[in-house]
């Protein structure tokens, strides 16, 4: 009996339990998953992603990340779903089979493992990542902060002790440098998927300037797309655009340095709700969002395929 069948889709987990879980996902799923370390967090945990792949060697391949913040239990949870439904799908669904024939998936649950600890142990609503350095009294570093485009300018704050803190340097957390690195030395990622949560929204670079990145046109209408696909499974309503337009300036953020390294389709969502829950969003929502997010997670991976 796969123990993952014992495991509930439709809660939220600690650490440990994620952990596990991808562990014996891995071993279930072998055929088509693997689990890659890509590092250590600040506080020695292991940075674990998520490898789906049919054969092939360097197949060019989509990143998914979610848990950046901490708090954003619902982006975890997501993954999760996520990993499940790619593999339950391939050989089954045109658009997955016809992806992971030709292209990896790699997917990070857990990006920021040691602030996920702790929002289980002590703060519900911490952000940042747990780093701390000599002469600096508060903790954590904003990972969606700390990436090299546009690293400390506006939309980012030089406070240790605040929420945006940036970090001293970028790349300066584990927790990026191990993300930098890994898609660095593959060199063939076409795709990249930063998921935070709350607001509903589907966005795409820049966050660190109100220029707008090349390929913009295309840019919004696959996030026209993609949100009405999404749409069309429950009747949520995303908005979308690009970053700095629609939500704010945000400068050294993951999808900016994505896209400035050359994955031209990069895009963060912010996932269910609109505020009425925000962080604290019940267990009861997980499934309806993970099922209505996979559909525009669908439309960005056949768009990349196709492009
Ligand atoms: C509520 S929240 N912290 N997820 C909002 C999130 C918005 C954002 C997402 C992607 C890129 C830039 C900005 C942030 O400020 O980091
Ligand atoms: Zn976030």
């Amino acid at each position: 009996e796969r123990s993952t069948s014992s495991f509930s889709y439709s809660s939220y987990h600690t650490l440990e339990e994620i952990y596990t879980w991808i562990d014996n996902f891995a071993t279930e799923h072998s055929d088509i998953a693997s689990k890659i370390r890509i590092g250590y967090s600040f506080e020695n945990r292991s940075i674990i992603v998520l490898k789906f792949s049919t054969g092939g060697s360097q197949r060019p391949a989509i990143w998914i990340d979610t848990g950046i913040h901490a708090r954003e239990w619902i982006t975890h949870a997501t993954g999760i779903w996520t990993a499940r439904k790619i593999v339950n799908e391939y050989g089954k669904d045109r658009i997955v089979t016809n992806v992971l024939n030709a292209m990896d998936i790699f997917m990070e649950i857990v990006s920021n493992p040691d602030g996920f600890a702790f929002t289980h142990s002590m703060n519900r609503l911490w952000r940042k990542n747990k780093s701390s350095r000599p002469g600096i009294f508060c903790i954590g570093v904003d990972l969606n902060r700390n990436w090299k485009s546009g690293f400390g300018g506006n939309g980012s704050n030089n406070n240790p002790c605040s929420e945006t803190y940036h970090g001293p340097s970028p790349q300066s957390e584990p927790e990026v440098a191990a993300i930098v690195d890994f898609i660095t030395a593959h060199g063939n990622i076409k795709a990249l998927i930063s998921i935070h949560s709350y607001s509903q929204m589907l966005m795409y670079p820049y966050g660190h300037t109100l220029e707008p990145v090349s390929n913009q046109e295309e840019l919004y209408s696959l996030a026209k797309d993609a949100v009405q696909a999404l749409y069309e499974v429950h009747g949520m309503e995303y908005i979308f655009g690009s970053i700095s337009t629609t939500l704010y300036v945000a400068s050294g953020i993951t999808v900016d340095w994505a896209y400035d390294s050359g994955i031209k389709y990069s895009f963060s969502f912010e996932l269910r709700d609109t505020g009425h829950y925000g962080f604290l969003l019940p267990a009861a929502q997980i499934v309806p969002t993970a099922q209505e997010t996979w559909l525009a997670i669908q439309t960005i991976m056949e768009h990349t395929l196709n492009h």
